[in-house]
C-alpha cells in the first residue's frame, strides 16, 4: 500500500472530545466528496469544507510506500515536537482518512506506542486498530460508521438535522458550527439547539481562534 499524505503537523487538538491535547496530525490527501478544486464545489456532495487536502505538496507531506515507512516518520515528527516523550497520541484525518487507513498502518502506529484518533465523513468501513473514533456525518453521503466515540456534526446541515443522529450509537454529541461567512449565526444557532436539547455539547474549532494550526 502506498499513502499519500498531504501534510503532517504537531499541534493541540482544537476540536470534540480531546480538544487541548497534543497530537502528530496526518493529514491524507483526497476526499471521496468532493475533488478539493474550488470550481468543483458546488457540485460537491460536501460543499463547506474549510481544508486543502489536494496532493502530496504539504509540511511534511509525501508519498510513503509501506506502513511501516509512514509510522516511522509519524515517530521522528513526534519526537522531533516533545521534550517528554509521554502520551503519543497521532490524529489521522484528511482529506477523507479511511480511504487510506489499514490495518497494517493501525499496526505500526500501535508497535510505537501510539493512540490512534480518526476524523472521518463516516462514509467508508473503518478498519481495526481506531482508539478513538469521531464521525462527522455529511447529509447526502451514506452513513456506514454508526457507532463510535464522537458523533461531530457540523451545524446547520438542513438536510441533516441533528435528530436524524440522536440514537446512533456513540459517547458524546457535538454540533460544530459551520464556518465560513455566516459563522456568527451558526455558533448561535448551535449555541440555542444544545441548550434546549442537552444531549448535545457545543464544539468549538479552538485551533482557528488561538491561530494555531
Ligand atoms: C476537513 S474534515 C476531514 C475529515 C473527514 N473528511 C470529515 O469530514 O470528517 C475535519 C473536520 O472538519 C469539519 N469541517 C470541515 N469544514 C468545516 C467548516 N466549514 N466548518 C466547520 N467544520 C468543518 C469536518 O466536518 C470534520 O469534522
Ligand atoms: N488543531 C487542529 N485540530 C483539528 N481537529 C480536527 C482537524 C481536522 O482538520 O481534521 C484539526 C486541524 O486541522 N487542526
Ligand atoms: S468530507 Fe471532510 S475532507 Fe471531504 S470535503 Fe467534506 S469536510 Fe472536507
Ligand atoms: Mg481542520
Amino acid at each position: 500500500m502506498t499513502y499519500s499524505v498531504k501534510e503532517m503537523f504537531y499541534t493541540l487538538q482544537g476540536e470534540g472530545f480531546h480538544t487541548g491535547r497534543p497530537a502528530l496530525f496526518c493529514r491524507f490527501a483526497g476526499c471521496n466528496l468532493w475533488s478539493g478544486r474550488e470550481q468543483d464545489r458546488r457540485t460537491a456532495v460536501c460543499d463547506f469544507c474549510d481544508t486543502d487536502f489536494v496532493g502530496t505538496n504539504g509540511e511534511n507531506g509525501g508519498k510513503f510506500h509501506s506502513a511501516d515507512a509512514l509510522a516511522q516518520q509519524i515517530e521522528r515528527l513526534w519526537l522531533a515536537g516533545v521534550q517528554q516523550d509521554v502520551n503519543r497520541f497521532v490524529v489521522f484525518t484528511g482529506g477523507e482518512p479511511l480511504l487510506q487507513l489499514d490495518a497494517a498502518l493501525t499496526s505500526a502506529m500501535h508497535a510505537r506506542g501510539f493512540e490512534i484518533a480518526v476524523e472521518t465523513n463516516g462514509t467508508q468501513p473503518v478498519p481495526p486498530g481506531v482508539d478513538w473514533l469521531c464521525v462527522s456525518p455529511k447529509a447526502a453521503a451514506p452513513l456506514v460508521a454508526t457507532q463510535g466515540d464522537e458523533l461531530k456534526l457540523v451545524y446547520p446541515q438542513p438536510l441533516a438535522p441533528p435528530e436524524q443522529f440522536a440514537g446512533l450509537d456513540f459517547r458524546h454529541f457535538y454540533l460544530q458550527a459551520l464556518d465560513g461567512p455566516q459563522q456568527a449565526q451558526h455558533l448561535q444557532a448551535a449555541v440555542a439547539y444544545c441548550l434546549q436539547h442537552p444531549q448535545w455539547k457545543l464544539g468549538i474549532q479552538t485551533h482557528k481562534l488561538l491561530g494555531i494550526p
